[in-house]
């Protein structure tokens, strides 16, 4: 438990993965080795599989297991992972934490409330948290706190604090909402934070500093613009830092173009060159005319130019590249070994 533990809270920016999906909505593995290269090398240090934009809560329990499978080969312990097995259903929800307790690679467990029905008590909602936190079998968990998406009420800091004291395993929090007083309370808490919302960076980085961390949608294809705000917090610059998460509030709200979220965040992955397909039903996917507008937004200039410019954008080439490099190693080794057989049959 101490090495995940570990990775944990080494792990500052965390991207929420998409299930990426082919036209059909099937799961599109192929792709998934190219999309984990893609984050590392923007800086990414750890993934989020089966949250919000990956969509977990729409997917069957065998669903969420494969695609979490396929994401923990393609990290390849390079990075952390953090699963999430938040849903409605008490059996299901423990059920997927056992399961993910013993899967070799999950460094974490992310547990929600249950949504829809927005009438269980606060102790009915703690006991299921510790219910399903215990078959997580001694996994770090972490907390992920959303109230615009659950429409609880409650003081979250209370519920760290119940939490830290019932719950041997719990490491900290998604906190996926933007009231500053509330995430400075949590932060005296002592616990591993993760801020949900892009635009809580630079307050992030002007309360935490070098620890701020970030599990947002976006850090799946603006990453770097993130890693630059923290940066020029870290260097005394927050004027300029100011600046840039104007343009990245600006851009969300741009890329956001009146429509449901998850599409469209999922479409902005074209233009980083790793489409990530259509959403999960019942999730629409965006109109020819959302996708006009959203090109033509990108399209238009913030404080250093082009918006579509602030993307992170998948290298195909270092891909080839690097496997003409693993081709090139085995052919060198192969020749080697060949070689040294040859030398040692004619010296005999
Ligand atoms: C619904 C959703 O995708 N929320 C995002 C936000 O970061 C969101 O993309 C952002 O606030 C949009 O501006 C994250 O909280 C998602 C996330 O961390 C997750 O997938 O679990």
């Amino acid at each position: 438990m101490e090495d995940t533990r570990n990775k944990i809270l080494l792990a500052r920016y965390v991207a929420p993965v998409f299930t990426p999906r082919d036209e059909t909505r099937n799961v599109n593995y192929s792709i998934i080795p190219k999309y984990v290269n893609y984050l590392i090398s923007t800086g990414v240090q750890g993934i989020l599989v089966g949250g919000s934009a990956g969509q977990g809560i729409l997917q069957p329990n065998s669903e969420r297991l494969s695609v979490a499978r396929a994401f923990i080969a393609a990290a390849d312990g390079r990075i952390t992972v953090i699963v999430h097995a938040g849903g409605v259903n008490y059996e299901d929800t423990l059920s997927l934490c056992r399961e993910l307790s013993v899967t070799e690679g999950v460094d974490g467990i992310m547990l929600s409330s249950p949504m829809f029905y927005p009438y269980y008590t606060y102790s009915g909602m703690l006991e299921f948290l510790c219910d399903a936190g215990k078959a997580c079998n001694g996994k770090p968990v972490l907390y992920y706190h959303f109230p615009s998406l659950t429409r609880l009420q409650y003081d979250v800091v209370d519920l760290v604090k119940s939490l830290k004291k019932r719950l041997r395993n719990f490491v900290g929090l998604k906190y996926t909402a933007n009231d500053e007083e509330i995430y400075k309370r949590l932060v005296k808490q002592k616990i591993k934070i993760f801020l949900g919302f892009p635009s809580m960076t630079l307050v992030g980085a002007q309360t935490q500093g070098g620890q701020v961390s970030l599990i947002t949608g976006p850090t799946n294809f603006v990453n770097g613009v993130m890693v630059r705000i923290v940066d020029l917090v870290l260097e005394g610059n927050s004027r300029k830092a100011k600046t840039i998460q104007k343009d990245l509030d600006d851009l969300m709200t741009m890329v956001v173009v009146e429509q449901e979220l998850m599409s469209a965040m999922t479409h902005v992955m074209d233009f980083v060159g790793l489409p990530m397909g259509p959403p999960v039903k019942p999730l629409s996917d965006l109109t020819e005319s959302q996708k006009r507008i959203m090109k033509g937004n990108l399209n238009k200039v913030g404080s250093e130019g082009k918006y579509i410019d602030m993307l992170d954008r998948y290298d195909a080439h270092t891909e080839t590249a690097s496997i003409y490099t693993s081709y090139l190693l085995i052919g060198t080794l192969a020749y080697l070994f060949y070689k040294l057989v040859n030398t040692k049959v004619n010296s005999s």
